[in-house]
């Protein structure tokens, strides 16, 4: 039996779940207020109960506006907007936990470098060692807009930049000795200052002083995530990153990404298993079969396409309003999308399929990734059928922080994943570094 990692991953909050599923709907679960702390507070003690590896949570600095050249669809759905700034909400979780690990998503392009080494080894220590991030390095206009830029950095180049951003954190993190700290009354020194470096960075793009005011935090740097599947987005990842987050449609799909994804780490001076794949998996759970699949079909029946619209459009850095909704997108467009999130067409356009661009769009605001569609028993067997077949590493479950959707996994499938030694039943480490290599 291969063993699988759990990540939940809740991006986009406080829908997420997306359209009729999301804040609206009837999963949410009701006594709860998106903007308060027990909701985030609760939801992080329910998955720490399950044993997850970490709850992950993505951000975008921008109401969008790319549909129609207008902010109303995103608005009217609340589609990519609004979202809690991630980093104090993994900070009132790590109050409410002590195992379960945290990511925050912050942008290379707009955090300081220097802010953004002292935020996360300042959150490390207070959650002791439990912290990534999730690097991103922004795509949407709006975003650039947003900080008085008028465009971003191309693709590649934005990844370049991110390269240099991801040396100059090394250089801060490293630039205390791990026992530089001695606190030692008799001789009246708190740190010894042969062990504190300045770190002279000068780089194309950056340019820092250093050392880090700030003392090292036990796991010494944040785990890093990333989820960028471009040919570029992989080397960054591959020479980078510790965990991965990827949409694939099929175990087939899964399979075939994962061993290339290795090879590519492996090429990289790493050993496969630094870095672990998180595949996204989106459960609908029901008390049984027939009605977990007639809640997907009542998802897909009544999903809004104008927000899968917005969201895709967004996605891809691409006005969608302007094309036919019973077509497939034209093949240009396809290659275009590379300035966004291309992977979100070329997972709905692999393997030789048309789909038209209602069908996609309908789809991304309601089944969205991997649906694993069924009652306990059968969501538990098909994630536990397709870990086997993929040969490891784990799923992304991507759902909202919402009592609908944490409880019924929580509480109905773990149990039968425990049951068949698939998931962990106790945490072996303290730190999340541990929990992402215990297996
Ligand atoms: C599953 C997934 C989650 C992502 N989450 C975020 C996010 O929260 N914030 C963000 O700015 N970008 C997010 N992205 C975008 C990526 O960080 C990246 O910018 C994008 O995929 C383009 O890179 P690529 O061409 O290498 O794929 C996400 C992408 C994927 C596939």
């Amino acid at each position: 039996m291969t063993k699988m990692h759990l990540m939940w991953f809740s991006a986009f909050s406080p829908h997420a779940g997306f359209g009729m599923d999301g804040w609206a709907g009837p999963q949410t679960g009701r006594g709860y207020d998106w903007t308060q702390p027990e909701l985030w507070q609760d939801m992080a003690v329910a998955l720490e109960r399950a044993k997850f590896d970490v709850i992950m949570l993505g951000d975008s600095l921008a109401v969008p506006g790319t549909y129609q050249g207008r902010m109303d669809a995103y608005l009217r759905y609340a589609e990519h907007a609004p979202f809690h700034d991630p980093s104090p909400l993994v900070a009132i979780m790590a109050a409410a936990t002590r195992r379960i690990g945290l990511a925050a998503t912050l942008s290379t392009t707009f955090y300081p470098p220097f802010l953004l080494a002292r935020l996360m080894t300042t959150l490390d220590h207070l959650s002791r060692g439990r912290m990534a991030w999730n690097v991103v390095t922004s795509y949407k206009v709006e975003e650039a807009l947003n900080f008085g830029y008028q465009e971003l950095l191309d693709h590649d180049q934005r990844y370049d930049r991110a390269d240099e951003y991801m040396a100059l954190c090394e250089q801060l993190w490293s630039s205390w000795a791990s026992d530089a700290v001695v606190m030692d009354t008799d001789t009246n020194t708190f740190a010894d200052p042969d062990k504190v470096r300045p770190i002279d960075f000068q780089g194309d793009y950056y340019r820092s002083r250093g050392p880090l005011n700030a003392t090292p935090s036990p796991q010494g740097r944040p785990v890093i995530i990333q989820a960028g599947t471009s040919e570029r987005g992989q080397d960054f990842a591959a020479t980078h990153a510790e965990a991965i987050i990827v949409a694939r449609e099929t175990p087939e799909e899964m399979k075939q990404f994962y061993d290339q994804f290795k090879t590519r780490v492996r090429k990289f001076g790493r050993a496969p298993e630094a870095c672990k794949i998180f595949f996204l998996a989106k459960p609908i759970i029901a008390d049984t079969d027939e009605e977990a699949q007639q809640r997907a079909n009542a998802l897909y029946a009544h999903a809004p396409v104008e927000a899968g619209l917005a969201a895709l459009s967004t996605m891809i850095q691409t006005d969608l309003s302007a094309y036919d909704l019973d077509q497939p997108l034209p093949a240009s467009l396809q290659q275009q999308a590379i300035q966004g999130i291309r992977s979100q067409l070329d997972r709905f356009y692999g393997s030789g399929q048309a789909p038209t661009l209602r069908e996609i769009a309908t789809r991304k605001v309601s089944l969205d990734s991997a649906p694993f569609v069924g009652g306990p028993e059968r969501v538990a067997d098909e994630l536990a059928r397709t870990m086997e077949a993929v040969g490891g590493d784990g799923f992304a479950i991507r759902q909202g922080m919402w009592p609908g959707y944490v409880n019924p996994f929580v509480e109905q499938v773990i149990p039968l994943l425990q049951q068949r030694g698939v998931v962990r039943t106790e945490y072996t480490g303290t730190m999340l570094r541990d929990h992402l290599q215990e297996f």
